[in-house]
């Protein structure tokens, strides 16, 4: 479980979280929407300690974070995958060195142990016979999937997805969606992603929080959302240009 409590965030004179209260689920996939700009990455960005909050807490599996020198967090992101608003491969490394990478550095398994894992990991992804390509040779589809291989390579506790699917095809992004829902299935881990997509947010999501002018402003199921008579949610998810909203062109 995921707990932000009362938790705020600025930026200069710029208010991004504004006593933020989330439970993100364990064992389930939770989507956090809203509009760009609205703090759905700087909400990211303080589950791995990467921005730390003005005031409030964060605690993870009951243990707050608050204390947290830089050893303890590094400890605490071997527990955690994450797939990249751009992928985030390393260029120089092959397919398969980019999903090995993890295993590597946050595991003491063995290397033969290691091709396998990665061996049924790109299996997974449908790119095992890609393996000793570089990310240049590969479309931002298949870059993606070798990212989401990397992601989910350790079996994580958790795996944070920032926008998982911009810039890909609706095929492409279905095929990311099924991949994401089989393998939280399959791992039982806690998945938060962040995502514009309403289609798969209502697809796969089990809850979707809406994040808005720096608190959660609606929280359900995928029916809960759909159902709101919240004239704030409804004009997001919509898509509507008059409502509560203030439209900047
Ligand atoms: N390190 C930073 N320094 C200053 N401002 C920042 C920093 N990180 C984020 N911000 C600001 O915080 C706000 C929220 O940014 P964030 O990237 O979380 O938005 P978002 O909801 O993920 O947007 P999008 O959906 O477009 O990706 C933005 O106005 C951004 O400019």
């Amino acid at each position: 479980m995921i707990e932000f409590d009362n938790v705020y965030k600025s930026f200069g004179k710029f208010h991004v979280l504004k006593g933020l209260d989330l439970t993100l689920e364990s064992g389930k996939i939770n989507f956090v929407i809203g509009r760009s700009g609205s703090g759905k990455s700087v909400l990211l960005k303080h589950i791995l300690g990467f921005i730390k909050p003005d005031s409030g807490n964060i605690c993870i599996d009951g243990q707050d974070t608050a204390g947290y020198k830089e050893q303890d967090w590094q400890v605490l992101r071997r527990r955690f995958g994450m797939l990249f608003q751009d992928a985030a491969l390393f260029d120089f490394m092959t397919v398969r060195q980019n999903v090995a990478f993890p295993l590597i550095e946050n595991t003491r398994k063995h290397s033969d142990e290691i091709n396998e894992i990665v061996s049924r990991k790109l299996e997974l992804v449908g790119l095992k016979n890609h393996d000793s390509k570089l990310p240049s040779e590969l479309s931002g589809g298949m870059r993606k999937r070798v990212a989401f291989a990397r992601a989910i390579a350790t079996d994580p506790d958790f795996v944070l997805f920032d926008e998982p699917t911009t810039g890909l095809d609706p095929i492409v992004c279905s095929v990311i969606d099924n991949l994401m829902a089989d393998a939280q299935r399959e791992l039982n881990s806690t998945f938060v992603v962040i995502s514009h997509d309403m289609k798969a947010t209502f697809k796969i999501a089990h809850k979707i929080f809406m994040l808005y002018n720096g608190e959660i402003v609606a929280q359900g199921t995928p029916d809960e959302i759909q159902q709101t008579g919240d004239p704030l949610v409804r004009q997001f998810i919509e898509g509507h240009l008059t409502g509560p909203f203030e439209i900047f062109y």
